[in-house]
């Protein structure tokens, strides 16, 4: 702890730095970062002991920030499956939950950087059901190659791969009715990356665009949107392939609404995509992805979001997250399938707008829903 936030830490500042040390201490002895974890896991005991409050919570940031400069993981798990993040938002320390959001956004993009350098490198699983692990080293062409070439099994309303897993679920229609009403608030040339069972193109063609073109890899898909008759809509293209194969098609074009929504791809892909949206975009256009990354821990979650967000800031959009309510997942959701891939109440709905500025359906339901800035 610095002398001057000891001095502004107070009469508690002496114990705070004695537990931060003996925090410091065990961190450095056991070389990982569940200490980090441990740190706060008794309401932030180990780090600022008393009542709590800000002198308290000045104990907990200098303590953290310490752990953190001495290599502590910003993301290690204790025994329980929380991290850090997770118990400082539990106390609500605000200062220690931006501390660590900092860092861990940081950690990625270093990350994110360092991988891309290298042609590989880790990431956040994506996609509605994404379900996999961190991205195999590498940089293989196609991270869902696998995924591509298997028999796909459409069960009522969900869709199975063939290790049952959850490609898409009939539980998300209220998210993909939102999602198509943000991205045909402009109207216009509308673009869907990922059909799975369709319910966001069914709500899409409710909003009558001009036109509605639709990116699809799996050819189980593309078999299933040929049956129900997609191609003969008015006003819609598919076009079947991976949105990386047909990028060319896309960017002769300009969309004034865009979805994003694949499957067993990640973080790195997701970057991708984003790198080409202003090319793709009309300005003024609304984008919006599932997002679903690190689903697992409501912290990793958060910093996802803000990574994102600052991602797409760089590249001149302006992004918002609105709070839906998610209704609870019962075992009858989940019967056959092999990963629960979703367990809070609440989705932070991305609306990303190319150029800034307010309006559309996202402002219009500010008011009755309210608008959540990540963290
Ligand atoms: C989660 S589902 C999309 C669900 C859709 N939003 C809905 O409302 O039903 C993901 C879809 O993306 C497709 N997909 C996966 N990788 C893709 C890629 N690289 N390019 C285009 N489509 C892809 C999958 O085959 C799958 O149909």
């Amino acid at each position: 702890m610095s002398s001057a936030a000891a001095a502004a830490a107070g009469p508690s500042a002496d114990t705070a730095d004695a537990a931060a040390d003996a925090a410091l201490a065990a961190a450095a002895a056991a070389g990982d970062g569940p200490a980090l974890a441990a740190a706060l896991a008794a309401g932030g005991d180990a780090c600022a002991p008393g009542p709590g409050g800000a002198a308290a919570e000045a104990g907990s940031l200098e303590c953290v920030r310490m752990l953190l400069e001495e290599g502590a993981p910003w993301n290690a798990l204790d025994d329980e499956g929380y991290c850090a993040g997770d118990y400082a938002t539990a106390s609500k320390e605000r200062s220690v939950i931006e501390l660590l959001m900092d860092w861990g956004v940081s950690c990625e993009q270093l990350l994110g950087a360092a991988g891309r350098a290298a042609a590989g490198g880790g990431a956040s699983p994506s996609g509605s059901g994404g379900a996999s692990a961190s991205r195999p080293p590498g940089g293989a062409p196609a991270p869902n190659a696998d995924y591509l070439s298997q028999r796909l099994v459409y069960d009522g309303d969900r869709l199975l791969d063939a290790d049952g897993e959850a490609v898409m679920m009939g539980w998300e229609l209220p998210l993909m009715v939102e999602h198509a009403k943000e991205i045909c608030a402009r109207g216009g040339d509308i673009l869907n990356v990922g059909f799975g069972l369709g319910l966001v193109d069914e709500e899409i063609q409710k909003h009558s665009p001009r036109s509605h073109t639709i990116v699809e890899a799996h050819p189980d898909v593309h078999a299933r949107m040929l049956e129900l008759g997609w191609h003969t809509r008015p006003g819609v293209t598919i076009l079947f392939g991976r949105w990386q194969d047909v990028l060319p098609q896309l960017l002769a074009r300009s969309f004034d609404g865009v979805f994003f929504d694949t499957y067993g791809e990640y973080y790195e892909e997701l970057h991708e995509f984003h790198s080409h949206l202003p090319k793709l975009m009309a300005r003024g256009g609304i984008y919006s992805f599932f997002n679903g990354f690190a689903s697992d821990n409501a912290f990793f979650h958060l910093v996802y979001g803000r990574l994102i967000q600052l991602e797409l800031q760089r590249l001149g959009f302006s992004t918002e997250f609105r709070r839906l309510q998610v209704d609870t997942l019962g075992d009858d959701h989940w019967r056959d399938v092999r990963t629960r891939y979703w367990r809070w109440p609440w989705y932070f709905l991305p609306v990303c707008r190319l150029g800034g500025g307010g309006g559309g359906a996202a402002a219009a339901a500010e008011g009755e829903e309210g608008g959540a800035a990540v963290a």
